[in-house]
């Protein structure tokens, strides 16, 4: 489990970021972590890491404290940030020098992931496409087998083909005892790979539900004519037509549509919110 206790952080010379934010992750789930440009993604996966020291509150990860940057905490965790450098050297090499630090990685579960890819260990890092780099991150830091995998932004640069190569892996690479967080704003990259959506605003969890319960409470419509107003949470036009997130009215989950999903909370979390209220959630 993850779990940040009020944690309070912000950057130097600049108004604090987060402020007694609280967040729990389980095992088992892949959770998306979406919000707008600045709400504190990166911030709050790095604190998360071990990246970042909060001013006050605690984030520990299976129970060990992360600010403490433990050899048995960080040998559980693998971020794959949106920025990288690697170094000039062969993915083999790359392999040979960060695996140690991984106990349970598997060089067989590399190369399927590196076949599956289609990316040779025989190349060096510097000649790979900024895509193909990303490939090979994605496909070390499963084989790492880590419980807590963390990816920024992992389809930017993506091809089509390896976006849905990308959704087949990371649902297969699911186990009960990881935890795996991802960071997007390509939501429709997500679409029927996460289970749980939590959703930042200026540094606040502003949404925090798994997509089941979404599912079950909320439904997407793309021609909002004829549905009374008063079921109507929040609408857009699109196409020409008002398309937009009702109440869930007909006891038939619906499919979630994490583009309008994200749009609504923007606009108007709380409106949105209103139809979990009935559920309880630690956050
Ligand atoms: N190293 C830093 N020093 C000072 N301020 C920072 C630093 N990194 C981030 N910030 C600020 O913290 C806030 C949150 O940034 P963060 O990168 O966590 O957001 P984000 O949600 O990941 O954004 P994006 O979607 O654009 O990547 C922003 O206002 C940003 O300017």
């Amino acid at each position: 489990m993850i779990k940040l206790s009020d944690i309070n952080f912000r950057y130097k010379k600049k108004k604090p970021l987060f402020e007694n934010l609280n967040l729990t992750l389980q095992p088992g789930f892949i959770y998306g972590l979406l919000g707008k440009n600045g709400a504190g993604k990166s911030s709050l996966l790095k604190l998360i890491s071990g990246l970042l020291y909060a001013d006050r509150g605690n984030s520990s990860v299976f129970g060990l404290d992360a600010s403490a940057r433990k050899p048995e905490m960080l040998q559980d965790i693998y971020l794959i940030p949106e920025e990288f450098n690697l170094p000039p050297i062969s993915l083999s090499s790359f392999v040979k020098v960060h695996a140690v630090f991984y106990p349970k990685f598997s060089q067989n579960q590399f190369n399927a992931y590196m076949a599956e890819f289609e990316l040779s260990d025989d190349a060096k890092l510097s000649t790979l496409s900024y895509g193909q780099k990303k490939k090979f991150l994605i496909a070390f830091g499963l084989a790492t087998n880590a419980r807590v995998l963390i990816l920024d932004e992992p389809t930017n640069g993506l091809d089509i083909p390896s976006k849905s190569q990308f959704r087949k892996i990371m649902a297969a690479a699911l186990d009960e005892d990881k935890i795996i967080i991802i960071s997007t704003h390509q939501v429709r990259d997500l679409e029927n790979l996460i289970d749980n959506i939590v959703v930042l605003e200026k540094g606040t969890i502003v949404f925090n539900q798994s997509i089941a319960d979404i599912s079950e409470r909320l439904a997407f419509e793309y021609n909002l004519v004829g549905i009374p107003e008063g079921e109507i949470l929040y609408a857009e036009e699109l196409h020409g037509r008002k398309a937009g997130i009702v109440k869930n009215i007909a006891g038939v989950d619906s499919r979630v549509d994490l583009e309008l999903l994200f749009n609504g909370i923007v606009k108007n979390a709380t409106t949105i919110n209103e139809s979990f209220t009935s559920m309880k959630y630690e956050y």
